[in-house]
């Protein structure tokens, strides 16, 4: 009997994904390029279910029931290309190939329509729930033909994690949209990140509360609306003590955020489908700022942090009550930025849905993100709430009824925030951004008729008008008329 699949790439996540396939009754055949992580997987963990060694890809294939299916799950980018192009000869019409790695939707898109033309199946999928989750259970979100996806539904729902009963595993969308939808999750996932990293920031600078203090704080704020899990391990990160020198381990850690691309590709691809996606970029630039340590060093040497307004700010905040509003209000603000990276992402989402021709559906992937994966949050099943009630989608998560009044609640504590942030100054680009976006969207008018203006003064760009139709331009450098262009 053959395997019922092949796992290519069996580092954390491939070797994880691997056992969770072989403990849900699957036969597993396993490959690394080093040998070695293939024989460590069998011997560690060749118990938990039916494996196949195998030393090469053409092994690999050999070892598989038809039509095969083999799950790449390797560094992405120029090593997915490298496995496709060692594979794709020893497979036949019909078989499938699956790059559950996060790999960049374009290349998705150009991969799937070149195997289409040999006849083979090509399927990006985006998993998330890192290590833990590869192994009991991720968030699964497969795109490629609808037809793979009938042979291979089955399989990943079946290893995916379930909410309610429901595994959080479903089709997204035809080509790329597997890998774009799980890019958006992580560009929202780097700005969850970086709204609890600003009200960390905050507690601490301007309240002078320690981290193991905090790790209380966001116990607490994990039983409120905030509930989420990247929420609940931030207070295990804050409590955690240095083995060497006994401080909090987030003082000893540099503070200079690493990235793979995802949430870049997501600014990018935001920018690119018309869909403004500022708390999901600022994320991403605050991470780049942090890795600027030499220029940060400089700017410190020549601007010193003000003593005065950090002691100011520790008589206004450090005292027991004013403490406690602070910190609520902190929690406000944060839950109010989180909602706008929400809102931005399902935004881009619906763009790129109109852009691509995929038929994303809202309701659908928040579902699919309220468990297993790294934003999973009892925030997204309120999402999906939204999304439900038919012919009523809202054009913005934040005008959902779910939200307006979650909104309206936490706006006041949020400007305080962001006040009192650039008043003492201390960083908050996310709590910043996010306000001003929903300042933007609610404004009235918007300065945007001074920048039509000016485009036209420099470029003859012309503008339109609020009183008629119709495209116009002044002559500014002549007698300043207007005429209709
Ligand atoms: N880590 C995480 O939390 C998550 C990761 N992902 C994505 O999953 C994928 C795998 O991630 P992870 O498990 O962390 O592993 P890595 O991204 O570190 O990739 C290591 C694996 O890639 C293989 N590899 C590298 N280059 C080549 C090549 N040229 N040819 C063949 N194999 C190659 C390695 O083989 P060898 O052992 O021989 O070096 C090894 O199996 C990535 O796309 C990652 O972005 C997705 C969700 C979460
Ligand atoms: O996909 C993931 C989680 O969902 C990976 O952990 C990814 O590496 C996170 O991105 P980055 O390394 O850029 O923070």
């Amino acid at each position: 009997m053959g395997a019922d699949i092949g796992v290519t790439g069996l580092a954390v996540m491939g070797a994880n994904l691997a056992r969770n396939l072989a403990r849900n009754g699957f036969r597993v055949a396993l490959h690394n390029r080093t040998v070695a992580k293939t024989d460590a997987l069998i011997n560690s963990y060749g118990s938990e279910g039916e494996f196949v060694r195998t030393e090469t890809l053409a092994e690999l294939v050999e070892s598989l029931e038809r039509p095969r299916r083999v799950l790449i799950m390797v560094k992405a980018g120029g090593p997915v290309d490298a496995v496709i192009d060692e594979l794709t000869p020893l497979l036949d019409a019909g078989d499938i190939i699956i790059d559950a790695g996060n790999s960049f939707y374009e290349e998705t898109r150009r991969r799937e329509a070149d195997l289409r033309q040999k006849g083979l199946h090509f399927v990006g999928v985006g998993v998330s729930g890192g290590e833990e989750g590869a192994l009991n259970g991720p968030s699964i979100m497969p795109g490629g033909s609808q037809e793979s996806y009938q042979s291979l539904g089955p399989m990943l729902e079946k290893i995916a994690a379930s909410y309610n009963g429901e595994p959080c595993c479903a089709w997204v969308g035809t080509d790329g949209a597997g890998h774009y939808v799980k890019m958006v999750h992580n560009g929202i996932e780097y700005a969850d990140m970086q709204v609890i990293g600003e009200a960390y920031d905050l507690m601490r600078s301007l309240a002078g509360i320690e981290p193991a203090q905090q790790a209380k704080v966001f116990r607490e704020w994990n039983t409120t609306d905030l509930a989420s899990y990247l929420i609940e391990i931030t207070s295990e990160v804050l409590e955690q003590e240095d083995e060497l020198t006994g401080r909090p381990l987030v003082d000893v850690i540099v503070d200079a955020a690493g990235q793979k691309g995802t949430g870049r590709w997501t600014a990018i691809s935001g920018l690119e489908v018309g869909s403004a996606v500022t708390t999901i970029a600022e994320s991403v630039f605050a991470r780049s700022i942090s890795s600027q340590r030499e220029l940060r060093k400089i700017t410190r040497d020549v601007f010193p942090a003000g003593v005065n307004q950090a002691v100011s700010a520790q008589e206004f905040y450090g005292t027991k009550e004013s403490q406690q509003d602070f910190v609520e209000d902190i929690r406000k603000a944060l839950y109010a930025s989180k909602l706008v990276s929400y809102a931005q992402g399902f935004d881009m989402l619906t763009a790129a849905g109109a852009e691509y021709g995929w038929s994303l559906d809202m309701r659908t992937i928040a579902s699919l993100w309220r468990a297993g994966c790294i934003i999973r949050a009892d925030l997204l099943d309120t999402i999906m709430r939204a999304y439900e009630t038919e012919g009523e989608t809202p054009a913005n998560l934040l005008l959902a009824p779910e939200f307006t009044e979650a909104i309206s609640e936490c706006l006041p504590a949020w400007r305080r925030v962001v006040a009192a942030a650039a008043t003492y100054g201390v960083p908050a680009p996310v709590f910043s951004s996010s306000l001003a976006y929903y300042d933007s969207l609610r404004a009235d008018r918007l300065p945007a008729a001074l920048t039509q203006g000016l485009r036209d003064y420099f470029g003859a760009h012309t503008y339109q008008r609020i009183d008629k139709p119709g495209t116009f331009h002044t002559r500014w450098s002549e007698d300043r008329t207007e005429t209709e262009v």
